[in-house]
This record gives C-alpha cells, sequence and structure tokens, in this order.
C-alpha cells in the first residue's frame, strides 16, 4: 500500500501533543466535482450534488481542539453510557472491512459479496479492541464483507452488548425480528445495513487480478480508475458517483444521529469510505487521491458543534498507510491493552 504522504504533511498537527486543527465552519455538503489550479491545501472548489450552491470555500482561522479526555483516556473501568457524556458531542469510527478473500488474491472486488479471510476475521476482532468508547449505533454496507467485519468487532468491544442486524426490507421482516425486553434491547446494538454505503462499483473490472489488469492497461491508467475522482473504471462508478449515494446517505442518516448525541460506527469499504472521509475532512479532488485506508484500521472522529474533528487511528504503527496514526493515540491503545484484564473481568 502507498504512504499517503499528503495526509502525513496535512495533517501532521495530529502527531503534535497540543495540536490544533485547521477547519472551517462545516458546510451543508459540498463534494468538490472539478479540481481548481489554487492552492488546494487551503481552498476547495466545492460544486453542489445539484441541490447546493457552487462556492469556493477557504480554510480560515485555526481553531484549537483538546483531547476529550471522556472518550479517549484509558480508564479501568468501564465508561458509564451516554448519560455521562457531553450532550453536544458525538463519536464516529470509520471501519474499512477486513482482508476478504478477493483482496488476499488481489481481485478487483467492487459490488461483488465476497467474505473475510481468516486474518480479515482477525483483523476485524482486533478493532473491536479499539477503545471504551460506547457505540450506540452500527451501520454497515449491504456486502457480507463489512457486516462480519461490524459485529465480529463488537463481540472484542468491551461493552459486550451484542449486535442486531436490524431487516427492514419488508414489514414482515421488521414486525418478525422485534425484541420485546427493554433489558435487551439496552445491551444491544443496532446493525443498519445500506447499500448506499457499498463498495464503488468496479464495473467490467470486477473479478479481474489487479496485477495483471496493470500490466495490460498500462499502470497509470489503472491508477486512474482506482484513485482519480472523477474517472470511472469501464462500466463502473468513479469515486464521485460512489460518493453521490454514500455522501448523501451519511447526511441524511448518519449525520443526525451524531447530532443526536449518538455514538456510530461505519463498517464499510476503501472508496464509500474515502468519499465519506473527503466530505468529513473537505479534501479536494486532487488530495482524495493520496489517501489509502488500511483493512480493518478504525478511524475516529468526534463531532461537535457540528464539525467534525479528526482523532487518527488509535493503533499502532504497523503499517505505513495508515491514515492519520498518532503516536500518542497508539500510547493510549497500548495502555488499553495493558489495562483490558482489568476493563474485561
Ligand atoms: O473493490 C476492491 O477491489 C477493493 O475493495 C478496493 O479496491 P481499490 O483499492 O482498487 O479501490
Amino acid at each position: 500500500m502507498s504512504t499517503a504522504m499528503s495526509y502525513q504533511s496535512i495533517y501532521s498537527f495530529v502527531s503534535q501533543q497540543s495540536s490544533t486543527i485547521s477547519q472551517s465552519s462545516r458546510q451543508p455538503l459540498l463534494l468538490p466535482t472539478k479540481c481548481l489550479k489554487i492552492d488546494s491545501s487551503l481552498c476547495y472548489y466545492t460544486s453542489r450534488r445539484k441541490r447546493n450552491l457552487s462556492k469556493i470555500e477557504t480554510i480560515s482561522s485555526q481553531i484549537s481542539v483538546s483531547y476529550n479526555t471522556t472518550l479517549l483516556s484509558p480508564s479501568k473501568n468501564i465508561i458509564p453510557d451516554n448519560s455521562q457524556k457531553k450532550s453536544n458531542e458525538a463519536a464516529l469510527i470509520l471501519i474499512r472491512h477486513g482482508e476478504s478473500l478477493w483482496n488476499a488474491k488481489n481481485l478487483f472486488t467492487g459490488c461483488v459479496d465476497v467474505p473475510l479471510t481468516e486474518k480479515g476475521v482477525e483483523e476485524a476482532i482486533e478493532a473491536g479492541k479499539i477503545s471504551n468508547i460506547p457505540i450506540d449505533v452500527i451501520f454497515t454496507s449491504s456486502l457480507i464483507r463489512a457486516q462480519m467485519t461490524a459485529v465480529l468487532a463488537m463481540i472484542q468491544h468491551r461493552r459486550k452488548k451484542v449486535p442486531i442486524i436490524l431487516h427492514n426490507e419488508s414489514d414482515q421482516a421488521k414486525s418478525w425480528s422485534q425484541v420485546f425486553s427493554e433489558e435487551t434491547k439496552d445491551q444491544s446494538v443496532p446493525v443498519i445495513p445500506a447499500w448506499q454505503l457499498n463498495e464503488r462499483m468496479y464495473g467490467e473490472l470486477q473479478g479481474l487480478n489487479k496485477q495483471e489488469t496493470a500490466e495490460r492497461y498500462g499502470k497509470q491508467q489503472v491508477h486512474e480508475w482506482r484513485r482519480s475522482y472523477d474517472i470511472p473504471p469501464p462500466k463502473g462508478e468513479s469515486l464521485e458517483m460512489c460518493a453521490e449515494r454514500a455522501v448523501a446517505y451519511f447526511e441524511e442518516n448518519i449525520e443526525p444521529k451524531l447530532a443526536a448525541g449518538k455514538n456510530v460506527m461505519i463498517a464499510a469499504h476503501g472508496n464509500s469510505l474515502r468519499s465519506i472521509i473527503m466530505y468529513l475532512d473537505k479534501l479536494t479532488c486532487k488530495e482524495v487521491i493520496s489517501l489509502e485506508l488500511s483493512t480493518g484500521i478504525p478511524l475516529l472522529y468526534i463531532f461537535k458543534d457540528g464539525k467534525f474533528m479528526k482523532r487518527g487511528s488509535p493503533v499502532g504503527p504497523t503499517e505505513a498507510g495508515v491514515y492519520a496514526y498518532t503516536k500518542r493515540l497508539a500510547q493510549y491503545r497500548q495502555k488499553l491493552d495493558e489495562s483490558s484484564e482489568v476493563i474485561c473481568s
């Protein structure tokens, strides 16, 4: 995997203990659809998805952000649920699914529904150990690799709540899967599957070997299909097209939960999550090219006062391309592991 250099430079603040975040007020969905030849680290040309006005948005003042001790400090005891949480903030955890059988074979997967490998299962279980953050609701794609990741992560999660996949595909399915005990509901976490969070549809590349495709069509062409913002693979979706549905779903269904103070986990895919991160971090279409997400690595954001603040990934420095890895968060994770016996006993 290539190292996301632009990330490390843009977000080097995360690796500083007394970091600040450069962040403008959040706007309604404004996805970049064109790159302007302007300093891409400062400005975004954002043209709306039909309903939003085009505008140039400039990152301006720096706002100080302190680490939230409630959510990030290791604790020997399980933190009581949301009653003790500041009501105007919520945690958002993004996880790309663990390694799938086609990841292992280096095949373009897209919307083909392929399960996890044993390594993928382990990655998902490991991802669940990330923190003491109580999860209120989980969103996944409709694909099994994301759903496996979500439920396996919850098996290891310190809260020991039971992930329950909601079946809202028909009135009957909804009615037949009801739970009639409030106590049992309290010990559960709803898992909401949504096709809009699926991997980008890779068109006629699905099932092809990535290496062989690069040899056949040229590395440059295949890199453009895989990483450009607006060039779709043959008969497939560009990242822009994938963002149209994934970000719209995020805005309409996930942001309201965060605004209500619910902690949310999303288990999804490399490209559906890249498009959501592009929205959260206001990345330009140029910057998103170098955004790489590892399988099974959780990324944490805090949603507060209508803004998303990136907190990086509370995992060790094992992956070169880990998005916004920070030393501080790795130490935090290590402390959690050290105290896990006490927490889980
Ligand atoms: O669909 C796939 O093949 C992978 O999940 C993502 O592939 P990519 O890294 O080529 O976008």
